[in-house]
Parts: structure tokens; sequence; C-alpha cells
């Protein structure tokens, strides 16, 4: 760099050769020089961007971004027998989530009656993967192949509708759980935001264009005050991220049905639990510590205000789930275009008697015949709401959903199931 900093920077002042040639060589060496120089500065910023960088660290939020192998003649049969639909009036449904809580719930009831079902489930670590491999299996005992893929993967999607032109899709996989969005908020904008649109992209594409229905969630309510919750209400004030993703989810949703024709029908979920549910719920996780003699968190509200929740049997939820499917219409567009308005919906799927937490935790302890020890803490400021209650008017009219199961008959089918599946609370859930 010496004979950079000895060339004056005022030109004129230096006698030399003006001779063109000079002075294009004496230009191209001091390019090159510069080049060169900015070129190692480059490669060193790439380099501690990759071997320095935080992001550089394991991030949860990239593990279900891991890839897999998809494809071939065999894999494509395997695809095309498990959405083969069996009876005159069935469909064929690519239910996404799978080998989640409700995902594994909804793929079993919809074989059951004859209809055509393909699973897709990334498989990710957010909770015991072993307990998705179990539900996996048993959907594999009943015929329904779950494709392990992620909903982000574009090429797999648009493989899977070159297959097998699916009537209707479930879209059940996301990023669940209120709390978890302030320990990795990244993951939650991965599935629930970005895979999402990557989905509504190949489905308006596809050919027909598939019915959706998918998941959102009574958080969307937030902060609302005003119960029983309603569909009318306002859904602008949520009170974790998750809720956020899931609120963006309805929107993205309507810009779908406006754009491109695609039918869309919302659920919003409250606070689902039974047998093969997911151990990052506190029904789960209770019943996991009360069986271990560990202590367990019961949030309070304000001023000592009980916190309660509207839970909601799976078999109801299901049913549900089924209604919806049966009363979506047709998607409108073909070749990526509208060709006239598409239905758009959105129903509370609750139970409409919600109950305190340390109710919960009472029927818990009978069930279990242990007495749980219960620390009583001020609900922290973790995304939780105090309460939810849903109004199912809407869902009961249109969908014919009534749901049959009060909290004991639920938690007592729960708990039976946890005991044998954990050999009576001796293998301990994860
Ligand atoms: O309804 C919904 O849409 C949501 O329901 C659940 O969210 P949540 O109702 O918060 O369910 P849990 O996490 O199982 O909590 C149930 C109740 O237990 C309370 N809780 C939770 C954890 C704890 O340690 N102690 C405690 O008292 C919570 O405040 C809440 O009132 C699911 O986790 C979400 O994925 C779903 O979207």
């Amino acid at each position: 760099m010496k004979h950079l900093d000895e060339t004056p920077s005022t030109p004129g002042k230096f006698k030399m050769d003006k001779s063109p040639y000079f002075l294009h060589r004496t230009r191209w060496q001091s390019s090159v020089a510069k080049l060169a120089f900015w070129s190692l500065v480059f490669v060193g910023f790439i380099f501690i961007f990759f071997y320095r960088s935080p992001s550089s660290l394991p991030d949860p939020s990239r593990r279900s971004l891991r890839t897999y192998s998809w494809g071939g003649p065999a894999w494509e049969k395997r695809v095309r027998s498990s959405a083969h639909v069996r009876t005159r009036r069935g469909v064929s449904v690519l239910v996404t989530g799978a080998a989640g809580f409700v995902g594994t719930h909804v793929s079993a009831a919809l074989k059951r009656r004859g209809d055509g079902v393909l699973g897709l489930d990334n498989f990710n670590d957010y909770y015991d993967p072993s307990l998705k491999r179990a539900r996996q299996a048993l959907l594999e005992r009943s015929g329904v192949f779950v494709v392990e893929g992620d909903i982000n993967d574009a090429a797999l999607l648009k493989k899977l509708f070159e297959v097998v032109p699916f009537t209707h899709v479930m879209h059940l996989a996301a990023q669940a759980g209120v709390r978890y969005a302030m320990e990795n908020p990244s993951s939650y904008v991965h599935s629930n935001i970005a895979g999402f649109v990557n989905l509504l992209e190949v489905c308006k594409s596809a050919n027909p264009q598939p019915a959706i229905v998918w998941a959102s969630s009574s958080s969307v309510y937030g902060l609302n005050t005003k119960v029983p919750f309603s569909e009318k209400d306002r859904t602008d004030q949520p009170a974790s991220l998750y809720a956020a993703t899931k609120k963006a989810g309805e929107e993205i949703a309507h810009t779908y049905n406006h754009i491109y024709g695609l039918s869309l029908t919302g659920l919003r979920f409250f606070t689902v639990y039974g047998p093969w549910g997911r151990p990052d719920m506190a029904y789960f996780f209770f019943t996991r510590d009360i069986l271990k003699g560990k202590a367990i968190s019961v949030f309070q509200g304000a001023n000592h205000g009980t916190v309660a929740r509207d839970f909601t049997y799976i078999d109801d939820i299901v049913k549900g789930c089924l209604g919806a499917l049966d009363t979506a219409e047709k998607s409108t567009g073909s070749g990526g275009k509208k060709r006239g308005a598409a239905q758009l919906r959105v129903f509370n799927l609750g139970n409409t008697s919600p109950v305190p937490v340390t109710d919960l935790v009472t029927i818990l302890e009978r069930l279990l015949k242990v007495k749980a020890k219960r620390n009583i803490v001020k609900m922290p400021r973790n995304g939780d709401v105090p309460f939810t209650h849903a109004n199912i008017s809407s869902a009961q009219r249109e969908l014919g959903y009534k749901p049959t199961t009060d909290l004991q008959t639920g938690l007592k089918k729960f708990a039976r199931w946890y005991l044998g599946y954990y050999n009576g609370g001796k293998k301990a859930a994860s």
C-alpha cells in the first residue's frame, strides 16, 4: 500500500511520465491492489460471520430446516396408496402436522371413514420426538403414510400435489405453545407465517386448487374482556407472539382468498387436551410432575383472580375439524387465477364452559390418587391470558359442532392413556 500513500492527492503536483500507457498501467495496478485489498476484507468478513457470529451456533428455530429424503417410484406409490379414497363420496386430504396431537387424531378419523389421507410432518424436537414417532406408528398401522418434510419446502409440496390432486388440505403444522414464543420467537415466524404462506402459494397454483381448513387459536382474542369470545369480537390485542402469528395467519388467509379464490376456513381451537396430547401443555406436565412428587406452579391472576380455560376434549375438536372439511366449498381459482368469490370462514371450537386451573389440578389429583405439591404463583408476564371462553353458536349452526365431553370425563381418558403409555408413570414423560 506504500505507493498509494506516496501519491499526492492533488494531480499535477507530481512530475511524471504522462504517456497514456503509463497512466493506464498505474491506474490498472492501483485498481488491482484495491481489488485485492477489498477482496481480503470481504473474505475476512465472511469468515468472521460464519465462524464467529452467534447465528452459527445451533439455533433451535432452524431444526426443521434439515434436509429430508423423499421422491422415487416406491415413495410415490406409498403417497398414492395412502391418499387413495375408498368411498364414493370420500375426499383426499393432505394433513400437515400429522404426527402432532390434533393431526394424528384427525388423520385417523378421516382414514376410518374411508377418506384418502396423506400426512406431512417435520418431526421437530419442540417436544419429545419419540412421542411423534409413536403417533406415526399408530397412523402407519391404520394405513396413513406420514411423509417426513417441512411445509417450507416448496419443491416437496409441489411434488405431493403432482402425485395426488388433493381435494382438501387440513393444515395443522405449526409452532404451538404460548410461553415458548419468548424463548424462540423465530420458530413461530418460520412455521406459522413463512410456512403457511409457502403452503398457500403451492395450493393457489395447484390444479385443482384444494379447499383449506387450518388451525388458528383462541389466543387471538388476547386481552379481550367481552365473554364469551365471539368471532365478531376484536382480535387486535394479542398477548403473545404466538397469538400474533396466528392472527397474522387469519389475515394472510383473507389475502389468498381475495386474490386467488382459495376456500379457507380457520378454526380457533380452545386449549385442546386428551390422549396422545402435547407434553408442553399444563394438564400434561402437571400429570407428569404430580406423579413424580415434584411441585407444580399454578398461576393466579391479578388481585388473586382465577385463571381459567375453556378446555376442549380432542374428540370434540376432531368432530369440528371434520365438520369444517365437509362443509368447505371448493376453491374457485385455476391456473393461479381467481375465477369467482370463494368461501372464507373462521370458527371458535371450544367447550363453552371455562374451568379454573386449580380445579383442573384437583381433578388430576383424584384421578392419579396423588396429592399435588402446589405452588400458587402470580401469573408471569409470559404471554398467557387470564381466561378463555368460547361462543360456539356459529360452529354449531354451520358445522353441526356440539362438544359433549366435560373436563372430568376427558381427563379420565387422558390419565388412563398416560398411565398406560408411560408404564404407570414409571417411565416419565420428558
Ligand atoms: O387455546 C389455545 O389456542 C392454546 O391453548 C394452549 O395454550 P394454553 O391455553 O395457554 O394452555 P396451557 O399452556 O396448557 O395452559 C393452561 C393453563 O394453565 C396455566 N398454567 C400453565 C403453566 C404453568 O406452569 N402453570 C399454569 O397455571 C396457564 O396460565 C393456563 O391458564 C396451547 O398450548 C396453545 O398451543 C393453543 O393455541
